[in-house]
């Protein structure tokens, strides 16, 4: 692991890493905040963050405001980058924002030339968790949160490894994406034409399917002027689904709110406190 950079805040500290991935096969990069207590001989319990499209491990470390309500609770932070990255890595064949670079959507890609790279499920549910567990005093104790597509890979990775997560939580996520322009546009390129493939990665599914080991909680939150809301995002069909099995999930539709961090950083607290909570 080489360090990037290291920025004290709120009497942590907030470091950049950049390391060799054998999952992706490529560089990644991913940021830490490590509370002050860190220093204490303390195990702290960690909180994986996962952004959306077109973002990097940087847009929740500068936007969302986060740090004082970690080093508050005594939660470490880690943000992975959103996919795999460097000049061998496939891109979309157009440069759009919503495939390819800045676009992994969490998932293990089985389709050429993505494959190759491509791994993300594999590397936020096992190579980065190593990562952070052997060269930082934290303890096992994690629960995953997200936005947007990285809500999508949030509600995903938690409900299928929900024995490795204590708790979920999401901004406005894409909750079924097997039906909706980003996730087919997504899953088509990188799971190719079997579609029976794709529920894997669409939390409405798996809530559908009810093979969920564990109801851990999940918390949702979402803006009810998000343009995105009613094309992509779908939130009553992972409502319905959830609603079918008896899984509660604690959903708020804010008025007003859009898409942006604007919206994430108004709640953040309430999605720290709440993971908080589950890891004590
Ligand atoms: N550029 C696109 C939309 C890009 C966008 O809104 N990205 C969001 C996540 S969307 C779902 O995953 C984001 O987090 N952007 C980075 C930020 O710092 O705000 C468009 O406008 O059409």
């Amino acid at each position: 692991m080489e360090l990037i950079s290291e920025n004290k805040v709120f009497g942590g500290v907030h470091k950049r890493f950049k390391h060799q991935s054998s999952t992706n096969n490529c560089e990644m990069t991913f940021a830490i905040f490590l509370p002050k207590s860190v220093n204490n001989d303390t195990k702290l319990p960690v909180l994986y963050w996962l952004s959306g499209l077109t973002c990097t491990d940087e847009n929740f470390m500068q936007k969302a405001g986060v740090f004082k309500y970690a080093s508050e609770r005594g939660l470490v932070i880690v943000a992975p980058d959103t996919s795999p990255r460097g000049e061998d890595v496939a891109d979309d064949e157009n440069g759009s924002y919503d495939f390819g670079l800045g676009a992994g959507f969490y998932l293990n890609a089985t389709q050429s030339p993505y494959s190759t790279h491509y791994n993300m499920y594999d590397y936020v549910t096992n190579e980065l968790p190593k990562l952070i567990e052997s060269n930082f005093l934290v303890s096992t104790k994690k629960s995953i949160s997200g936005h947007s597509m990285g809500g999508h890979g949030a509600l995903t990775i938690g409900l299928r490894n929900s024995l490795q997560y204590e708790s979920i939580s999401a901004f406005a996520p894409i909750s079924n994406p097997t039906n909706c322009p980003w996730g087919i546009k997504a899953f088509s390129g990188y799971l190719g034409d079997d579609e029976a493939s794709w529920a894997q990665y669409d939390a409405t599914a798996l809530l559908r399917q009810n093979t969920i080991s564990r109801q851990i909680p999940i918390k949702i939150d979402q803006g009810a002027d998000d343009a995105f809301l009613v094309d992509q995002l779908k939130p009553e069909a992972l409502q319905n689904a959830a609603k079918n099995i008896g899984y509660n999930i604690e959903f708020q539709l804010h008025d007003g709110y859009d898409h942006s961090y604007f919206f994430i950083s108004s709640f953040i607290e309430q999605h720290i406190e709440f993971h908080a909570k589950h890891l004590r």
